[in-house]
């Protein structure tokens, strides 16, 4: 029979393991958080030491007292947790709220005590305060969206929310009951097992948090391992996994599939003349022009220096073509802002540049992917030779003739003063 004692002293257990494995998990990351709830989990641990010392009358004096004592240290112990939980969330942490709670119970318990006050007003006032921190604790875990995070903050915010519902319960019973007494074995067991539970809750709602937090850390460094620094756009790690899942898709349900280079004209002018941070300026500046032109479901990324490529899901050569006819214009009509540029010694307020564009699809070069960006580059290729601000690809006998605005580009990217 798993008796009270055994529920006190394993619940102990159960916290200081807890918090043994926070320390270690707060060694890498997010200390000052993990340290939340490592001081709030080592108080409720004390406090069901109190509760331990007293149901087996280690020591002398009215069990009344260390009954408040402990529920005292608890609340204590909670109250800094959810302060936990509150940064967690990026909410604002109530600095004052735990030592609001302690002076609150301490207060009350020092005037019941003294004015030796039914003890059934003793346990009414620390359970209301536990419920008010208990529920604090759930109200922070709400959760918005409907996503896997979303879930777990549910499920956490639920099991708050238990613990409250479980000490309502407990606070109309002692005011239904007259004849409630600290003193009596009864009133302890159902104490002590509301901590015991409190314990199961609190692992696992740190257990949760703690997996949202490693998904969150996986996610960050996956994100920095598949995207550009500079331009925010995927490198060529996240390109090569987008075009490769792409083109198993595109193959398996038989729609074509086009990629596009896109190459900054003369790029290597714009930093000679203005320098390296107006360089990185300009991909940036352009890399988004483009990121703003594309379709949903369109990828694009960084492919190489002032490279990049675009991806896009059921298209044909032609529609690619239109496509890169659009990023070539709005990218020539697009002049980049470089006004306040640090270390730049010329007054130049924005610079015009001009693209080329290597356009494919699997429509002429099939699904391989090796094919698809040979293909492209040798098209862009094309349309450098041909004289730069152009597109070029291989069905472009129609669309290449350079209208009006397909003049050459001048052998250096213009200037608008
Ligand atoms: N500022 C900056 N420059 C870069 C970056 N990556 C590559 N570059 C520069 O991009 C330039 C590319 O020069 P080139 O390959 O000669 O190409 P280009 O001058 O654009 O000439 P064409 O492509 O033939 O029109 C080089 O000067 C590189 O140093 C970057 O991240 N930031």
């Amino acid at each position: 029979m798993f008796d009270l004692n055994s529920a006190i002293l394993s619940s102990i257990g159960l916290t200081l393991t807890l918090v043994l494995v926070l320390m270690i998990f707060g060694a890498y990351q997010q200390r000052t958080l993990i340290m939340h709830w490592v001081r709030g989990l080592l108080l409720f641990a004390l406090g069901l030491g109190v509760y331990f010392i007293a149901q087996t009358s280690l020591v002398d004096g009215p069990q009344g007292v260390y009954a408040a004592s402990a529920v005292t240290i608890i609340a204590w112990g909670v109250s800094l947790y959810v302060n936990g939980i509150r940064m967690f969330r990026g909410y604002r942490v109530y600095r004052y709220w735990p030592l609001l709670v302690v002076t609150t119970l301490l207060a009350c318990n020092a005037v019941m005590l003294n004015t030796h006050t039914s003890e059934r007003w003793i346990l009414l006032s620390n359970l209301l305060v536990l419920i008010c921190v208990f529920g604090d604790g759930s109200r922070s875990l709400v959760g918005h969206g409907k996503d896997f995070v979303a879930h777990v903050f549910w499920l956490c915010c639920s099991l708050f929310a238990g613990i409250s519902l479980l000490l309502a319960f407990m606070a109309t019973k002692v005011v239904l009951n007259d004849h409630v007494s600290l003193h009596s074995f009864s009133d302890w067991r159902i104490h002590a097992y509301v901590m015991s539970a409190s314990v199961l809750v609190f692992t696992a709602v740190t257990a949760l948090l703690l997996l949202v937090m490693h998904v969150r850390a996986q996610a960050g460094l996956q994100a920095i391992a598949t995207l550009d620094v500079l331009t925010g756009v995927l490198n060529r790690r996240g390109l090569q996994e987008a075009a490769t899942r792409m083109q198993a898709v595109s193959q398996r349900i038989r729609l074509p599939m086009g990629l596009l280079i896109v190459d900054l004209d003369y790029f290597k002018k714009v930093n000679d003349v203005y320098g390296h941070l107006v360089g990185d300026v300009v991909l940036k500046s352009c890399a988004g022009t483009i990121r703003a032109a594309l379709r949903g479901g369109d990828v694009i990324g960084r492919y190489g220096g002032e490279e990049f490529c675009i991806l896009m899901p059921n298209t044909g050569e032609q529609e690619a073509m239109i496509l890169a006819e659009r990023i070539r214009r709005i990218i020539e009509v697009t002049p980049v802002n470089i006004a306040g540029v640090e270390s730049m010694s010329s007054d130049t307020q924005a610079i015009k540049c001009t693209v080329s564009v290597g356009a494919v699809s699997s429509e002429t070069v099939g699904y391989g992917l090796e094919g698809l960006f040979a293909g492209a580059d040798q098209n862009l290729y094309k349309a450098k030779q041909n004289g730069r601000n152009r597109i070029a690809s291989n069905i472009d006998q129609l669309l290449n003739k350079p209208p009006e605005s397909h003049k050459p580009a001048k052998r250096h990217a213009s200037l608008i003063a």
